[in-house]
């Protein structure tokens, strides 16, 4: 059980659904078995800021992936910070003003600030489908080019695939937090994702977190699902 609870800081739930009370039941159901339950753009598409009542009593990573002019961002951040996240994502493609503008604009919020995280590379991105964007150099490269422009420029952490955690600690330390989807459970479907690896093999190779969506939401138990995965990384 005290491994269960050491694990569960690390987990974090995605709860993917557009419907509010499916959203306020898997909260309800996961949330005492992981550390942050992720709302991302697919609920908050569909319910708006109202989505944030779903999970009342959790910390909160808002997952909009925010990716625009520096201007756009950082007031897309000033209406968010009233929510209360615990985390938010922008895209580290943005580049370095768009980040810096987000950080500045999360100022605001002082000692309530959310950890802004800068994703690199999606998850889903195979090799192939990273070139097919014109990126040459693999998922790897770009991720650390990434990393370097977004901590430069405020991001206090960043999201990748497990395959990239041990570049980024050799090149960062251990002071960034690095947070991890792409985690299926050994034998779980992929499905769209494309750089994934176990929870324990993540969490061996130095993830702060491990972000889990369906191999939990869609498990005919949520709660014993991600209170399994908690206690394998516990
Ligand atoms: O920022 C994210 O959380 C994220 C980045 C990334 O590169 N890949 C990725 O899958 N995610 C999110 O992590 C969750 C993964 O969900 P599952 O594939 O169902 O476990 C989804 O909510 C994605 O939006």
């Amino acid at each position: 059980m005290g491994a269960a609870r050491h694990g569960a800081r690390r987990l974090i739930a995605a709860i993917d659904t557009p419907s509010l009370d499916e959203a306020r039941r898997l909260a309800g159901a996961v949330g005492p078995h992981c550390g942050l339950v992720k709302l991302g753009l697919e609920a908050f598409c569909a319910n708006g800021p109202a989505l944030l009542d779903a999970a009342a009593g959790h910390d909160v990573f808002l997952d909009l992936k925010l990716h625009d002019i520096p201007n756009t961002v950082a007031g897309a951040v000033r209406a968010l910070l009233p929510l209360r996240p615990a985390m938010l994502t922008v895209h580290a493609a943005g580049g370095s003003a768009m980040i810096a503008a987000a950080r500045e604009a999360a100022e605001a919020a002082g000692a309530a600030r959310p950890v802004l995280l800068a994703v690199t590379v999606l998850t889903s991105l195979s090799a192939g489908a990273l070139a097919e964007t014109g990126v040459a150099g693999g998922p790897r490269q770009q991720v650390l080019r990434l990393a370097k422009l977004a901590l430069a420029a405020g991001a206090d952490g960043l999201v990748c695939s497990a395959n990239e955690i041990s570049v980024l600690r050799d090149a960062f330390g251990a002071d960034p937090v690095l947070v991890v989807p792409g985690i299926r459970p050994a034998g779980a479907d992929h499905g769209d994702q494309a750089r994934v690896a176990t929870p324990e093999a993540a969490i061996a190779a130095g993830a702060s977190y491990i972000v889990v969506g369906r191999p939990i939401t869609t498990a005919a138990n949520p709660a014993a699902a991600a209170a399994s995965i908690a206690a394998s990384i516990g």
